[in-house]
């Protein structure tokens, strides 16, 4: 579930879009072209990206190999500096410079920017993995006023100021919840979930679950079902995961005349 809750008033006609680290490395022109359009029509874009194969091979780098619980990566005190300054140092910066460099005026945030509030996910279970517990939307509807697109990094702090790591698709759905986006996008490496070989049109919360039990849906696609699926209780009314190339093709995960969603999570087919 979903634990975060907003500061302040929502942010209208927002839509946030998580940029995978699997898909970040070779991010084509046409989708950054894709981002410009939604932000010239008038959308109030933010961007949370991860950068899982980047951590990787920094940690790689040092020595240290990491274990993924659940599609999370149970973090410890001597990899956690290496994570922040990968992340906000090497990969948010990256995509802020093409953002940038492409007319879309953007900048970099991440927790300690006070964006969003973070505490401990499970210390006992993951180490400084964190979940964000409040969202500042007047701080992101500022920026966005400002026409500034936020691209927020995952990295949080508690309270105290120590970094915590925080898997991207929970992020992303605990800010689209904060702020109460109209849509999420989980932009990936494979056009949806896939089920024997076959990209799925849209998926229940029953089949999720059955599909996570059985082996069907495993590793980083864990947290990104859980992401769409707290969004949605959460009120967040379309959630898409996608590839980079299927842009403007969401589908409403909700019938609007109904005051609760449809917990549906639909993807590309
Ligand atoms: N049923 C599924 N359908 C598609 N991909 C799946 C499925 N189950 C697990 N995956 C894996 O999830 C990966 C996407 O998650 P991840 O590597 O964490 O991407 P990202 O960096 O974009 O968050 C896919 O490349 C695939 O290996
Ligand atoms: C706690 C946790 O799992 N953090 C993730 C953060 C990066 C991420 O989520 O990147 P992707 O979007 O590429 O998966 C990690 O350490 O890999």
């Amino acid at each position: 579930m979903t634990t975060s809750k907003s500061t302040q008033a929502i942010v209208p006609n927002c839509h946030v879009i998580k940029i995978g680290g699997s898909t970040l490395a070779n991010l084509s022109q046409a989708f950054i072209k894709s981002l410009k359009r939604r932000v010239d029509a008038g959308q109030n874009l933010i961007i949370v990206h991860g950068g899982g194969p980047d951590i990787n091979s920094a940690l790689a780098e040092q020595g240290i190999v990491s274990e993924i619980v659940n599609g999370i990566r149970v973090t410890t005190p001597e990899m956690i500096h290496t994570i922040r300054n990968i992340l906000i140092g090497d990969v948010n910066a990256r995509l802020v410079g093409k953002m940038n460099a492409s007319g879309i005026s953007s900048a970099g945030l991440s927790g300690f920017d006070g964006v969003f509030a973070s505490n401990y996910l499970d210390h006992q279970t993951y180490g400084e993995v964190g979940v964000v517990t409040e969202v500042n939307a007047k701080k992101f509807q500022l920026l966005l006023k400002a026409g500034i697109i936020p691209v927020v990094a995952c990295v949080g702090t508690t309270i105290e100021g120590t970094p915590l790591n925080i898997n991207a698709d929970t992020l992303a759905s605990g800010i689209a919840a904060g702020v109460q986006a109209e849509s999420l996008l989980l932009v990936t490496d494979t056009p949806g979930i896939k089920k024997d070989g076959e990209t799925v049109r849209s998926v229940s919360e029953q089949e999720i679950r059955k599909w996570i039990a059985n082996g069907i849906i495993y590793g980083g696609m864990i947290p990104k079902v859980q992401a769409a699926l707290d969004c949605l209780e959460a009120g967040v009314r379309a959630v898409q995961i996608t590839d980079d190339t299927l842009m403007g093709t969401t589908v409403k995960a909700v019938n609007p005349l109904l005051t609760r969603p449809i917990k549906e999570v639909h993807t590309n087919a």
